[in-house]
């Protein structure tokens, strides 16, 4: 993409799943500059698929740190050889793919503060690591950290009263007891935990950058509603951990300015500003400038849904997160594992590999899909906790399969009447007004937003980009620049670019589906009930 010189800006950085992404947004809030660097297939020699490496047990699931850092290095001299003039850089912000841990060894703070503008970084932070695969949200191993935290604090509802949600498998506090018994010397020689964000935003600042309230709030550590550590979770996690995190932030803080590091090597101004970096899911809300009544789906590697709430109602399914713009508020969020990889593993079985194919699919099957409905899990769900692909004809007969574009269909109505489901479940209803936004790397696709639409009754929106963490994050600059906390974060991105509208229901949709919801949250439960451990 071209790059206008002289342009100030804000940059928003994404360090998710997949790929680091950048977006800037000049001071009119447009995006004139969009790049990515995808691990895959730019660094191949990391061996990744789909970002990360599963390991043996498939419940282990890691990404390697100087991955991330070397992605960092190579998006950075893609935009030095664009001509991109970072000297109009006035601040940035960035998210990270939420939950994820990065382990500094003792010493690296003195290393990352005396960095040489003339080698990248990952040639000189290759030590600064005391675990070189970092655990991430895919991760689903520690089973048993979660029942120990739960039964630490008086069970799975107490838990999630003072949390914002019950213990997951991948929050980090039960991702760090599970270091902190199985590798105690790695655990020990770490001077710091940081999330993906907050590992992120240490590059910039050249020190450890503090987690900031709403990405901690996916640990299973903070109070969210006090906004301080909790002394129980900790203590039941593993010993010394607070001075290993550091103290929260909240999540509109200016950090710091930009380490020395990019002003010689890049040629940022010393001045530009680092805002607390936040997890993607919070940056997305912030991006599409949600509004409360909105639903927001994001089809990335995840499939998420978030709601801006004013109060925190902990439940034991979904999490409450602190809101990232609006610090007496709070945000919902559901995170289904299947989403993105489940659908691309459809498409190579069923559309030759062609997202084309894959949409010609749904044109050509009914609403409905006559009464057929699948569940398709190949990786252990978190909303519902379910694997396994599972198919029922009309009549509620288990089958073992579908025709192709029965398949397609019954793939993406299923993804969407779960979502519907487990958001009613939260006390979630659409409403006449109701708009729902899209993004993420499938909210391309009209076709699948017009599923969307038709099982959720209620037109579907979209950003001209599909980065709304990267937008928002960039916006969460401006807001930083701008004070923060003495302005609403509304007030600063009022003149932004609106949604456009993608797809309305179908007429008749709301009549299909009406039908068809009770009866695929039927068939959830009894999935459930034949495979599910009982909850607390
Ligand atoms: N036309 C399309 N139709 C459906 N899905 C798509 C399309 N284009 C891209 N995607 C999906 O988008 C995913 C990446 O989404 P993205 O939001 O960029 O991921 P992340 O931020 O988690 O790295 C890919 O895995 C791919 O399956
Ligand atoms: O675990 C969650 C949210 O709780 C995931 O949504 C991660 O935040 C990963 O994000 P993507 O890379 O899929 O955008």
């Amino acid at each position: 993409m071209t790059e206008r010189a002289g342009r100030r800006c804000c940059l928003g950085w994404d360090f998710s799943t997949q790929q680091v992404k950048i977006v800037a947004v000049d001071a009119e809030l447009n995006v004139f500059y969009e790049d990515s660097v995808h691990f895959d297939r730019d660094l191949p020699e990391f061996g990744t698929q789909g970002g990360v490496h599963v390991h043996k047990d498939r419940l282990t699931v890691t990404s390697p740190v100087l991955m991330w850092v070397q992605a960092l290095d190579l998006i950075l001299e893609k935009m030095k050889a664009s001509g991109f003039d970072f000297s109009q850089v006035l601040a940035l912000s960035g998210a990270g793919q939420q939950h994820g841990s990065v382990y500094w060894k003792t010493g690296a703070s003195l290393v990352l503060s005396s960095l040489s503008p003339t080698l990248p970084l990952h040639q000189q932070l290759q030590a600064c690591f005391s675990v070189r695969d970092c655990p991430i949200w895919m991760d689903s191993s520690t089973t048993a950290q979660c029942r120990q935290l739960e039964a630490a604090v008086g069970g799975a509802r107490a838990l999630s009263c003072l949390t914002g949600s019950r213990a997951y498998e991948r929050f980090t506090g039960n991702q760090i007891a599970k270091l902190f018994q199985q590798n105690p010397e790695a655990y020990s020689n770490s001077e710091r935990i940081s999330l993906v964000s907050s590992f992120a935003a240490s590059l910039f600042l050249g020190r450890h950058a503090p987690i900031d309230y709403s990405d901690g709030s996916g640990m299973n550590l903070l109070q969210i509603q006090e906004k301080v550590w909790s002394q129980a979770c900790l203590g039941a996690c593993a010993p010394n951990l607070e001075e290993k995190l550091g103290s929260p932030v909240p999540s509109c803080s200016v950090v710091g300015a930009i380490s020395d590091y990019y002003v010689q090597r890049y040629g940022f101004p010393p001045t530009c500003k680092v805002v607390a970096f936040t997890g993607d899911n919070p940056a997305s809300l912030a991006g599409m400038r949600l509004e409360e009544g909105d639903i927001a789906v994001s089809l990335g590697t995840s499939d998420t849904l978030f709601l801006w709430l004013q109060e925190p109602m902990p439940a034991l399914e979904g999490h409450i997160f602190c809101n990232p713009v609006d610090a007496q508020h709070y945000m919902a969020l559901l995170c289904f594992k299947n989403g993105s990889l489940m659908r691309e593993k459809i498409r190579d079985e069923t559309a030759s590999g062609s997202w084309n194919k894959f949409s010609k699919a749904l044109q050509s099957t009914e609403m409905g899909n006559h009464g057929n409905l699948g569940f398709y899990f190949d990786v252990m769900e978190i909303t519902p906790e379910i694997i396994g692909r599972h198919r029922f004809n009309a009549e509620n007969i288990e089958v073992s399969a579908f025709p192709g574009d029965v398949e397609i269909r019954a793939l993406i109505e299923g993804q969407f009447m779960a979502k519907r489901i487990h958001a009613e479940g939260l006390g979630y209803r659409v409403m006449p007004k109701t708009k729902i936004l899209a993004t993420g790397g499938a909210s391309h696709n009209k076709d699948i937003l017009q599923v969307l639409a038709d099982v959720f009754g209620a037109p579907v929106y979209v950003m001209d980009t599909t980065s709304s963490a990267c937008v928002g994050s960039a916006y969460r600059a401006f807001h930083g620049l701008a004070g923060a906390a003495g302005v609403a974060f509304s007030e600063v991105v009022k003149s932004a670019p609106h949604p456009s509208l993608a797809a309305t229901p179908n007429p008749g949709a709301s009549h299909v589906y009406e039908a068809l919801l009770p009866r695929y949250a039927e068939l959830e439960q009894r999935i459930l009930s034949q495979a599910q451990r009982p909850l607390q």
